[in-house]
């Protein structure tokens, strides 16, 4: 059976966000991800997840200045001093929360630039060897061009035949069902395909972004997929509810924790 992660950033909005922990918690979650955990002080994040009894399953590596639009600076040459800090800040979160995967942005960049390839090559094995250090696993991400125009890392296919190149072992796909979907389709092939290199799965409808209970893709089908192919880690639920965050929660009923 799948184990699900609640996506804080997009789910529970009805709370503030320390309180999204003790409401995923209450709702039957053993496990959250969300984006950016550094508005609040690690010590806090850390307090709810055990208070609740929760595992931090992922969040992103500081992705630059995203007010003003940056969405990671991993291909880009010149800010190679700013990732490495990001770095070091990402892993104390991580260390004070007990997080064992963190998600590294790449930023906006042509994707066929060769300056942009080598400085993303460059970036992803610094990052790699730093998480190792701490044991934590390292993951690359393909998003859709529809909700990230302009993003490096825009094809499942490609960046499977980076991190098969690459060979370090913490270097891990994010199968984001969602965005491999609109990007591809074919999404059972590719779960088949590359479950081995998956470290982290995301879920939510298609096309809308909501609960994973409707639209274009049977997620009963591949929620039994991902048993069939033994998949061990967490299933995010990166999703924008429709409604309020509970009322949305009936698909996930058999899953929840009692
Ligand atoms: O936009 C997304 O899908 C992300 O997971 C960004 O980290």
């Amino acid at each position: 059976m799948p184990v699900f992660a609640a996506n804080l950033t997009m789910m529970f909005n009805e709370w503030s966000f320390l309180d999204r922990f003790d409401a995923a918690a209450d709702a039957g979650f053993s496990a959250v991800e969300y984006l950016f955990p550094y508005g609040e002080k690690s010590e806090a994040i850390a307090d709810r997840l055990t208070r609740n009894g929760l595992t931090q399953a992922l969040f992103n590596l500081p992705p630059g200045d995203w007010q003003a639009g940056e969405r990671g600076m991993a291909a880009l040459a010149l800010r190679f001093d700013d990732l490495a800090a990001s770095i070091a800040k990402g892993l104390d979160y991580a260390q004070a929360v007990g997080a064992k995967r963190l998600h590294l942005m790449a930023g906006l960049a042509d994707p066929n630039d060769p300056v942009a390839q080598k400085a993303y090559h460059r970036s992803v094995v610094y990052a790699a060897e730093k998480l190792s250090e701490c044991g934590i696993a390292l993951l690359l991400e393909p998003i859709n061009p529809r909700n990230m125009p302009g993003y490096f890392l825009n094809n499942v296919d490609r960046a499977a035949d980076f991190i098969q190149g690459l060979g370090l072992s913490n270097v891990k796909l994010q199968f984001d069902i969602y965005h491999c979907q609109i990007i591809h389709g074919d999404v059972a092939t590719r779960l088949r395909q590359l479950i081995p290199m998956t470290g982290h799965v995301q879920i939510a409808s298609v096309p809308s972004r909501h609960e994973p209970d409707g639209e274009e893709l049977n997620y009963p089908y591949l929620f039994n997929l991902l048993d069939e192919l033994d998949y061990q880690g967490f299933v995010g639920c990166e999703y924008i509810p429709s409604g309020h965050t509970l009322d949305g929660l009936g698909w996930f009923k058999p899953f929840a924790r009692r």
